[in-house]
């Protein structure tokens, strides 16, 4: 087997006299102490006992295809990609490296951290990730952690990162569209840089088996054995609350008073009731506490961007953790110091809060149509494509997520879960998986990836479960619109031109017809600035805030009130320290600096004419509206004796 013939340290002495030291085959260094620490850790997480038979199967599977079935927390996402490098090595990489897929970036960046932890490497050497905007990987990276959208991209794009010797699509329970897609290409074998010897895992909550091994013609299975102690038996209220995140204080700060033991895991629907409830559990836990350190308080959601790896630190400080999150802790955060978990039962599918209407001002084309979900896949949005519109859906969770939340309290003894809603509540009206995200999302970008590098008619593909002809057509058909499509149906040039940039399609030709009215420079912060979606991070605090941020609203509109935002952080020098003062979200500028100067470098390298800034001016302020009506013609309205209609 190939931990047998690499001699790993994972079978030897925990600890190592002097003269013995075991080499990590990866890097060819002694291994640290704290690798040892990290091993007693990793042997006690219920995936271990399976690690033998899953070397086999990959070794042995027929088809290169393994299912990997296990409960959340059993150790799936940090042990299966380390046993995949070691498979990789043993054979050399002679097929490439070993790529994980996740459907969050942040799960992507925070599962990279923590493997080359576990692994005692440097992270961006051999074990790195690629998230939007930051690829951390080098030339001697072995095993990446990657969004599963950036690979989708990466294997339509010319600029993809080659072949993998296997390729792990992990969380396959949460449907994901790309993970979905990259599942029907690869089982109709249209992956052009799939070499032959490869292996591909797909890793899954047991929900999904069923009809994971039904999809896959029921390959080799690896049953995670499930973990030691017990599960809570859920507390039911009698009716769901009118004020979600009241009842949710409530319930932690009961919790406190009781001084049940343990740290606690509240789930919301959307990130705004996280951050109300994070203020007001700061204000109210703390005289609670009445031995050791107060609580803590810690937001875990997408817009936390890196900050969220804060809930897996510090654990052993004594402080209780009162972490509150929504649909991301769902299977992609397992903390093993939770006992006690608060759910709402609820998931708030939609276009970001924090990006409706914030600026309170006219806008000209719909917001919400514009938006896009690269950045830290930090909106959930339901697109009906019979209005050309997502909207936001509140509604009840999957039952496999009421499991997976239930299944965060056990121990020994077990925690607790009160859930927020009736028993019947779910029982009635919720799914039992997460809905399929290619059943709900506009797929126009996705079709154009597919065309861009022909390899698949959308129509052709063999899916999980098969998007709406309706929703398909209309992506085609949007594209035809915006001429991204010659009469044959295949890409035209501007079509191709298109698909080379990392935004929808619509933002994109807006972008490309700034070249044409001479506002490339308002146009690149624009596009920067509404892919990174850098909203307020909380309601003003004080009149002077308010009065800091009304400084900084244009009174043409949102776009106008972007580029002006941006404009005046970059004078600020990018300071942090501005930002706050207007609760802006600094780290997600700073993700639009950074993405408008890869815009900018790739609008250099396809040689398209730029022009000299000039927001502010009348004819800049017309020629803006032009190039973006040029993309989102679709969803233009008159209003008034518009500029937009002329
Ligand atoms: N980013 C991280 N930082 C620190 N520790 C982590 C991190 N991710 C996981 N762990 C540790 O590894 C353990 C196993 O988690 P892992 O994510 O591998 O389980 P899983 O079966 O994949 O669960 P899920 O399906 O919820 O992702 C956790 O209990 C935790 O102790």
């Amino acid at each position: 087997m190939a931990s047998q013939r690499l001699g790993l340290a994972e079978e030897s002495d925990p600890n190592p006299g002097e003269s013995e030291l075991a080499v990590n085959p990866f890097d060819g260094l002694p291994f640290s102490s704290r690798y040892y620490e990290l091993l007693e850790q990793r042997r006690a997480l219920p995936i271990w006992a399976a690690r033998f038979i899953f070397l086999e199967q990959l070794e042995s599977s027929p088809s290169g295809v393994v299912l990997v079935s296990g409960e959340p927390g059993s150790g799936k996402s940090t042990q299966i990609p380390q046993w995949c490098a070691e498979f990789a090595l043993a054979r050399g990489f002679q097929e490439g490296q070993v790529t994980v897929t996740q459907p969050h970036p942040l799960a992507a960046l925070s599962l990279a951290m923590r493997v080359a932890d576990e692994m005692d490497i440097t992270l961006g050497h051999e074990v790195g990730y690629s998230i939007p905007q930051e690829d951390c990987t080098g030339p001697d990276t072995l095993l990446r952690f990657c969004w599963d959208r950036l690979l989708l991209q990466e294997v339509a794009s010319t600029r993809g990162t080659g072949a993998w010797g296997v390729l792990v699509l992990d969380e396959a329970q949460e449907r994901s569209v790309a993970s979905d897609l990259l599942q029907g290409l690869l089982r109709n074998a249209r992956l052009g840089n799939l070499p032959g010897d490869s292996r591909v895992v797909v890793v899954t909550d047991p929900a999904l088996e069923p009809k994971l091994q039904a999809f896959w013609g029921h390959p080799p299975t690896v049953h995670v054995p499930r973990g030691p102690g017990v599960c809570p038996t859920p507390v039911y209220r009698d009716t769901v609350p009118t004020d979600r995140v009241e009842a949710a204080c409530q319930a932690v700060l009961e919790l406190c008073t009781k001084e049940a033991p343990g740290d606690v895991l509240v789930y919301l629907p959307s990130e705004e009731e996280i951050l109300l409830c994070c203020e007001s559990l700061s204000r109210e836990v703390e005289p609670l506490a009445l031995r050791g350190p107060p609580p803590r308080v810690l937001p875990l959601h997408p817009g936390h961007g890196p900050a969220v790896q804060a809930a897996y630190e510090d654990m052993d400080l004594g402080a209780r953790r009162i972490v509150v999150t929504h649909w991301l802790a769902d299977f992609s955060f397992s903390l093993p110091s939770i006992r006690h978990v608060i759910d709402s039962g609820l998931e708030l599918r939609s276009v970001s809060e924090r990006d409706e209407g914030m600026w309170g001002l006219k806008i000209e084309v719909a917001h919400s149509d514009l938006s896009w979900p690269w950045l830290w896949g930090a909106r959930r949005q339901v697109y009906n494509p019979q209005i050309r519109a997502e909207s936001q859906v509140l509604r009840p969770i999957s039952k496999c997520q009421a499991e997976a939340r239930r299944l965060r309290a056990r121990g020994v003894p077990p925690g607790s879960c009160l859930c927020l809603y009736p028993k019947s509540f779910l029982e009635l009206e919720a799914p039992p998986l997460p809905a399929p995200r290619i059943c709900e999302e506009n797929l126009s970008p996705l079709v154009l990836l597919l065309k861009r590098r022909q390899i698949a008619e959308p129509g052709e593909c063999h899916f999980l479960d098969r998007p709406a002809p309706e929703a398909l057509m209309q992506a085609l058909e949007d594209l035809d619109y915006l001429a991204a499509l010659d009469d044959d149906g295949n890409l035209s040039d501007l079509g191709v031109i298109l698909s080379e940039f990392p935004l929808p399609p619509e933002l994109a030709k807006a972008l490309l017809a700034s070249c044409e009215f001479d506002c490339v420079d308002e146009m690149l912060t624009l596009a920067a600035m509404l892919t990174a979606a850098p909203g307020f991070t909380h309601p003003p605090l004080s009149a002077e805030e308010s009065a800091l941020r009304r400084a900084l609203e244009h009174m043409d509109g949102d776009h106008s009130s972007l580029i002006q935002v941006y404009e005046a952080f970059i004078q600020s020098g990018a300071d942090e320290a501005w930002c706050q003062a207007r609760g802006l979200n600094w780290a997600a500028l700073c993700h639009a600096q950074k993405l408008r100067g890869e815009l900018l470098e790739l609008m250099q390298r396809i040689e398209l004419p730029l022009s000299q800034p000039a927001f502010g001016s009348e004819q800049n302020r017309r020629d803006l509206q032009k190039a973006l009506v040029s993309g989102y013609f679709l969803k233009a309205g008159r209003v008034g004796p518009s500029i937009l209609l002329e």
